[in-house]
């Protein structure tokens, strides 16, 4: 068993500098396993190198340090605004308050302009740090879809085709700052929720709080330097048919630290469908989802609360 007494988990490894190397069958299959059981991995050796990863935090660190009258100019409600800067999980719809406050970013290169001027040195170093994390996005994906592919022939097994379109694809960034908090065991920094997008990249300051939902408990995952915590989100499980999960986690408050994440999730184009592969469906193993854009999701979380995996309940097949 990987978790200790301490409720902190060991989440599998994933090497990818052995990825690129003779080992990659076996590497592929620890990966399997690791979407399949935890539907979470740490991600070493990635590549993106120690100074853009503490840039990104020094400068995100610097905007929530901002006088909030420079932070509340990206404060909007519209779900598709370029910035949207924020408090809580959804401001104007939950019940709860949660202890965040929360820039979202979109990482497309036509609305960079949109970002924020200030701390100066924001957009080149969110910029970079953007940059890397969506090549790195790529080439876990193509790992992703290689390990699905593992038992069907090399021909049915080629990716090229989707491998594009995510070239092509979204990438959302949410930073999220969470302050020290006088009665941590009075809220949550975010409530459980699943991501929707195909993988979360996320990197976490050395500051625990992050929790995943394994087997029924909840469980810390404890910070790691310089890695990433890799995540399947629901459209990466709806593309699995299943075979993959998207994992509730959520995130607790202490009452000495602040804590800074960065969760850059990654998708098709926003307008794309996501549907099962059609070369995981087969009489043996039925489509288990409906077919899902981000309108849908969009819809949905305008409507309701998005808090557990109620969206990704919504577009099962029973
Ligand atoms: O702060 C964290 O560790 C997790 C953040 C997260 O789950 C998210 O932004 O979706
Ligand atoms: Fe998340």
């Amino acid at each position: 068993m990987n978790i200790a007494a301490n409720g902190s988990i060991k989440l599998p490894i994933i090497d990818f500098a052995q990825l690129q190397g003779p080992n990659r069958p076996e590497v592929l299959k620890s990966l399997a396993k690791a979407c399949e059981e935890y539907g979470f991995f740490q991600a070493i050796n990635h590549g993106i190198s120690h100074n853009v990863i503490k840039n990104m935090i020094d400068v995100a660190k610097t905007f929530f340090e901002l006088p909030f009258e420079e932070r509340v100019k990206f404060m909007s409600r519209d779900m598709c605004a370029p910035v949207r800067y924020g408090t809580s999980f959804n401001q104007s719809k939950d019940g709860v308050f949660c202890w965040r406050d929360f820039l979202k970013l979109m990482c497309h290169p036509d609305v960079l302009h949109h970002w924020p001027s200030s701390p100066m040195d924001f957009r080149k170093e969110v910029g970079s740090y953007s940059k890397q994390t969506k090549l790195l996005f790529l080439s876990v994906m193509e790992a992703v879809l290689e390990s699905l592919g593992q038992e069907l022939s090399t021909e049915i097994a080629n990716n090229s085709d989707i491998l594009e379109e995510f070239e092509d694809g979204s990438q959302l960034m949410v930073v999220n700052c969470y302050p020290a908090c006088p009665e941590p065991d009075l809220t949550l920094g975010m409530p459980p929720h699943s991501d929707y997008g195909f993988l979360t990249l996320l990197l976490q300051d050395e500051v625990k709080g992050l929790e995943i939902q394994h087997n029924g408990k909840w469980v810390t995952v404890e910070p790691l330097p310089n890695s990433f915590v890799v995540n399947v989100g629901d459209h990466l499980e709806i593309f699995s048919n299943g075979r993959y999960k998207s994992v509730l986690h959520r995130v607790l408050v202490n009452d000495s630290k602040s804590r800074i994440s960065v969760a850059s999730l990654h998708s098709l184009h926003f307008e794309r469908m996501v549907r099962p592969w059609p070369k995981l469906v087969n009489e043996a193993n039925p489509r288990r989802y409906k077919d899902t854009d981000f309108a849908s999701f969009l819809d949905y979380v305008s409507s309701c609360e998005p808090i557990r995996k109620n969206f990704l309940e919504s577009r099962k097949l029973t």
